[in-house]
């Protein structure tokens, strides 16, 4: 069989298309997948790395924009249509799979007016305006989380969870033991990085000098911090490795006595599945302020902790890591708590109803 998955932009929703890709390429040898997105999102950068097949389209948001630029946009999604119909004229799907982002709409519309089974995986309590949209078209609507099941038409949604990386899901199987001495701190802010989070990590290291030989430090900054986080670390003398995008994120987590994060959904799938303690960040500016809502499903059950930007600090942000370094006990506990609220099977789930229908 032929799948597109479609969509992109940012790594939240272009990493559970990847899960959902592997779990349907493991189902026979024979089964094809291809990925549709566009130039100027995380997918032309990271599919060819992974050996992939992309084709790309012409597409771009509205939210926000004044009227021409509405209009510019308009266009190009009328040009994306166009070359959504000629490249699943080409592949010939069975079925396709819109993950959110931009590239999804055109390429799912296109899907439903040639008659091919058309599916959307939305990874937030509160929908993107593509998978909106889309919603009314498709045979079902793959859910996350309680709450998304309101913007959809009644009866097409299945709650599926948010598709894991295999890779990251055996990760945590071959976690490391927490080492003896040293404390591993992982920090990266989604899948771009997260200023306020770099600015605030910097702030904190004047009041972390008295465990800084303990302290083993990864930190994604997104392009454009890293410099400036890796000359903050080495002034003040602490030992990190700083990098713009962390390729291996199982590795990552598996080191990790303690994660630093913004609370997009797909971080806390993967937060969950690992079994981690997290201090999360939420992006305040998410629609409806959706990672605020992400975090505290996990922080209301004892699975994470929560500082919101309003509060945040170098101080602030200090004193919350020290108290949990000194309590591996309570650590302990909130892995455990994290763990049980993981959901494993989504890409299994998905892969099994797009299959059935
Ligand atoms: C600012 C914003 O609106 N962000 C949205 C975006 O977040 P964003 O794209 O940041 O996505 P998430 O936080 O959900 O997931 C990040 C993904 O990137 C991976 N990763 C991250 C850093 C790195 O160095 N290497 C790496 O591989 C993580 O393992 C994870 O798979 O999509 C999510 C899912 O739709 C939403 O919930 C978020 O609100």
């Amino acid at each position: 069989m032929r799948l597109v998955i479609a969509g992109g932009g940012t790594g939240g929703h272009l990493f559970p298309g990847i899960a959902i890709a592997e779990e349907f390429l493991a189902l026979n040898p024979a089964n094809e997948v291809l990925f549709v997105g566009t130039s100027h999102g995380i997918e032309a950068r990271l599919l060819p790395k992974l050996g992939y097949p992309l084709a790309l389209i012409s597409a771009s948001g509205v939210k926000g924009l004044g009227t021409a630029k509405k209009v510019l946009s308009a266009a190009r999604m009328l040009y994306g249509y166009a070359q959504s119909r000629k490249i699943l004229k080409e592949f010939k799907p069975d079925l396709v799979l819109g993950v959110g982002g931009y590239a999804s709409a055109p390429l799912v519309m296109a899907a439903r007016g040639m008659g091919i089974k058309s599916f959307i995986h939305e990874q937030n309590a509160f929908p993107g305006l593509a998978n909106k949209l889309l919603g009314r078209f498709v045979e079902r609507v793959f859910i996350s989380m309680k709450g998304a099941e309101g913007f959809f038409p009644k009866n097409r949604t299945l709650m599926t969870g948010n598709p894991i990386r295999k890779e990251i899901l055996w990760g945590f199987q071959e976690r490391q033991q927490r080492a003896t001495e040293a404390f591993s701190l992982l920090i990266f802010g989604g899948s771009a990085g997260a200023h306020r989070i770099n600015t605030a990590v910097i702030e904190a290291l004047p009041f972390l000098e008295g465990v800084k030989e303990k302290l083993r430090i990864t930190h994604q900054t997104g392009e454009k911090d890293q410099a400036l986080v890796r000359d903050a670390y080495r002034a003040a003398g602490f030992q990190a490795q700083v990098s713009s995008f962390i390729d291996n994120m199982s590795t990552a987590y598996g080191a990790a006595d303690l994660v630093v994060c913004r609370a997009g959904a797909t971080t806390i799938a993967e937060i969950t599945a690992c079994g981690k303690a997290c201090v999360f960040i939420p992006f305040p500016y998410a629609t409806d302020d959706h990672q605020r809502k992400n975090a505290e499903s996990l922080v209301n059950e004892g699975a994470g902790f929560l500082i919101v930007e309003d509060d945040l600090s170098g101080e602030v942000l200090a004193k919350q890591l020290l108290e949990l370094m000194e309590d591996p006990k309570r650590l302990a506990a909130v892995e455990r708590n994290a763990r049980s609220l993981a959901q494993l099977d989504a890409a299994q789930v998905i892969v099994t109803a797009m299959m059935e229908k």
